[in-house]
């Protein structure tokens, strides 16, 4: 059947009862909670309506500075290219990044959050490289602060929705409250039709919650649902269960006041599969830049499948404990080689 069925469509969830918990809405909340988890079950994926927390003139803003950045003569990005840093921080050309061992259509800046002891000659372990365009940096950092504190209102939300109690929650959270956030700054160019390769290959995110800012190009993202003969691996190296003979590309086209939302590799091992996290991938035919935010754990965590969701799959803990630090590193160090794939 696969294609020629119902129209698939991502569910939007208004994070709104979660930005300021009272009492009278905590019934709005828990609707909100269990609308999250089952999204995560469903699809991996959501909107996430954020009109009540974020002006839309605040990422105009941001599309506007990367325009002046990206307009820039080549030589000048080059000036904080990720190579004179540390392999990980700073802006990569086009085609620079690397999906699948095909070169992706897109150039960007990335941003990770700073450490304390930075040491360029280490892999992400380096200082963040800004433009020197005026006001850059401040309204991107007032961004990244924003972010991240909406990434821990939907990780408490998300919590709640798989049913941890409050010590276990406390637990949990010791895992993300010094979360090591990432940030890209996106221009896609158009994707020529006879390229062999994508804007963005077909992957799935690393680590906890992505929150895209997504521009107006339909058809751009595409999320893969129910299946096919992908030879994807999950986050513990075992062939997925996705990847049946059967599967479907959807767009999720962005929806104005809404962030497009899914949910990295780390939340399929403490939710022991139970959520799965979802291929995409990019095929951006217009000219245009976007801004995901990646609130992922900490370095330092070490994920295991949470007790609360062991109880729900079986009894049986499916997955095994992933350093986040170790796993992040064999993914960024395989994102600019073409080798090795
Ligand atoms: N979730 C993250 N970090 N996204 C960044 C790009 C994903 C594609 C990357 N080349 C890859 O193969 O993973
Ligand atoms: O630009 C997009 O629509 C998504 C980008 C993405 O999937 C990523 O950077 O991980
Ligand atoms: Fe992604």
């Amino acid at each position: 059947m696969g294609l020629t069925e119902a129209p698939l469509r991502l569910p939007t969830i208004d994070i709104a009862p979660h930005l300021e918990a009272t009492q009278s809405n905590s019934s709005e909340r828990a609707a909100v909670s269990k609308a999250l988890h089952e999204a995560c079950v469903e699809y991996g994926f959501f909107y996430l309506d954020i009109s009540k927390y974020v002006d839309p003139g605040e990422p105009e803003e941001l599309t506007r500075l990367a325009r002046e950045f990206f307009f820039l003569p080549q030589e000048e990005k080059d000036k904080i290219s990720i190579t004179l840093q540390d392999n990980a921080r700073g802006y990569q050309r086009l085609k620079e990044n690397v999906t699948n061992g095909k070169a992706d259509n897109h150039e960007g800046i990335d941003i990770y959050r700073p450490v304390g002891n930075p040491d360029k000659s280490k892999t992400l372990w380096g200082e963040n490289q800004w433009p020197t365009i005026p006001g850059f940096r401040e309204k991107y950092e007032q961004w990244v602060e924003k972010m991240r504190k909406l990434g821990m209102i939907v990780m408490e939300a998300m919590a709640d929705g798989l049913g941890l109690k409050e010590d276990e929650w406390k637990e949990f959270r010791s895992q993300v409250e010094d979360s090591f956030w990432y940030m890209r700054i996106i221009g896609y160019p158009p994707l020529p039709n006879d390229y062999d390769g994508f804007s963005v290959g077909a992957h799935k995110d690393y680590g906890c919650l992505t929150l895209l800012y997504a521009d107006p190009t339909r058809s751009a993202l595409q999320v893969f649902l129910h299946r096919s003969g992908h030879t994807v691996t999950d986050v513990n190296g075992l062939p997925d269960e996705q990847d049946g003979e059967e599967g479907v590309w959807i767009d999720a086209d962005p929806i104005p006041g809404c962030v497009v939302c899914n949910i990295g590799s780390m939340w399929e091992v403490w939710s022991n599969g139970l959520y799965k996290s979802t291929l995409h991938r990019v095929i951006h035919r217009g000219a245009n830049y976007r801004i995901p935010f990646f609130f992922e754990p900490n370095f330092d965590a070490n994920v295991k499948p949470l007790p609360a969701a062991i109880a729900q799959t079986g009894d049986v803990q499916v997955y095994k404990p992933v350093e986040y630090s170790k796993f992040l590193l064999s993914k960024v160090s395989y994102n600019f080689s073409l080798e090795g794939m």
